[in-house]
C-alpha cells in the first residue's frame, strides 16, 4: 500500500464530503486512515499460518467464538461477528492461535461473508484433514446504518470432506450448537 497516495486520496474525499481538511480535528485524519488501512487490510500480506502442527489425534476439534472484523467489498463498511471452526484431524492438530490467524488472514481484506467462510474452510482442508466445518455469524453495517437499515444477522457455512456427508454434518452441527447456546446457530 502506498501510504502517501492513500493520504492524498482521503484528503480529497474529505473535501468532497464538504469538510475542511486543514481544520484541527481533520488535519491528521488522512494519515490515521492510511495507518488504519494498513492494519485492517493486512490479510493480503499473510502467508499460510497452518505450518505449526502437533502430532496428536482426536475425532474432532472445535474452536468456537473466534471473533472477527472484516470490511464488506460492496460498501467498504465493517461486518463482524463470530466464527466457529470444527475439523477432524488426520494425525496432527493445529495450534489454536493459528486458527485465529487463519481467520484474520481472510477477514482483513475486502470480503463478503460467504467467501470468507469458504476461504477458511478451503485452506484448512488443503492441509489434509479429514473434514472441516466453518460457520460464521455476523452483523453488517452496510445493512444497519444505511440502505434497508435492518439489524438482521447473516449465518454462512462451508463443509468439506467427511462433513459433506449428511450424517456427519448433522452430528457436528449438533455438537457446535449444543456448546454455543448464546449464538443463533
Ligand atoms: N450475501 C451477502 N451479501 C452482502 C454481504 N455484504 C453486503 N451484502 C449485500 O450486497 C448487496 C449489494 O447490492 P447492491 O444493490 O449493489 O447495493 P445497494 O444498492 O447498497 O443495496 P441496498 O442495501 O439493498 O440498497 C446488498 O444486498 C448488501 O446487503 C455479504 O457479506 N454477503
Ligand atoms: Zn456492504
Amino acid at each position: 500500500m502506498d501510504k502517501e497516495r492513500v493520504k492524498k486520496l482521503v484528503r480529497e474525499l474529505i473535501i468532497e464530503i464538504g469538510e475542511d481538511p486543514t481544520r484541527e480535528g481533520l488535519k491528521d485524519t488522512p494519515e490515521r486512515i492510511a495507518n488504519m488501512y494498513e492494519e485492517i487490510f493486512d490479510g493480503y500480506e499473510s502467508d499460510s499460518e497452518l505450518s505449526v502442527q502437533f502430532s496428536e489425534d482426536s475425532d474432532v476439534v472445535v474452536a468456537r467464538n473466534i471473533q472477527f472484523y472484516s470490511m464488506c467489498e460492496h460498501h467498504m463498511l465493517p461486518f463482524f461477528g463470530k466464527i466457529h471452526i470444527a475439523y477432524s484431524p488426520n494425525g496432527r492438530v493445529f495450534g489454536i492461535s493459528k486458527l485465529v490467524r487463519l481467520v484474520e488472514k481472510y477477514s482483513k481484506r475486502l470480503q463478503i461473508q460467504e467467501r470468507l467462510t469458504k476461504n477458511i474452510a478451503d485452506e484448512l482442508f488443503a492441509q489434509g484433514v479429514k473434514g472441516v466445518v466453518v460457520l460464521a455469524d455476523a452483523e453488517h453495517f452496510c445493512m444497519k446504518m444505511r440502505g434497508v437499515r435492518n439489524d438482521a444477522t447473516l449465518t454462512s457455512s462451508a463443509y468439506r470432506g467427511i462433513y459433506e456427508n449428511k450424517e456427519e454434518k448433522e452430528s457436528i452441527m449438533a455438537m457446535i450448537r449444543r456448546r454455543t447456546p448464546e449464538t443463533s446457530l
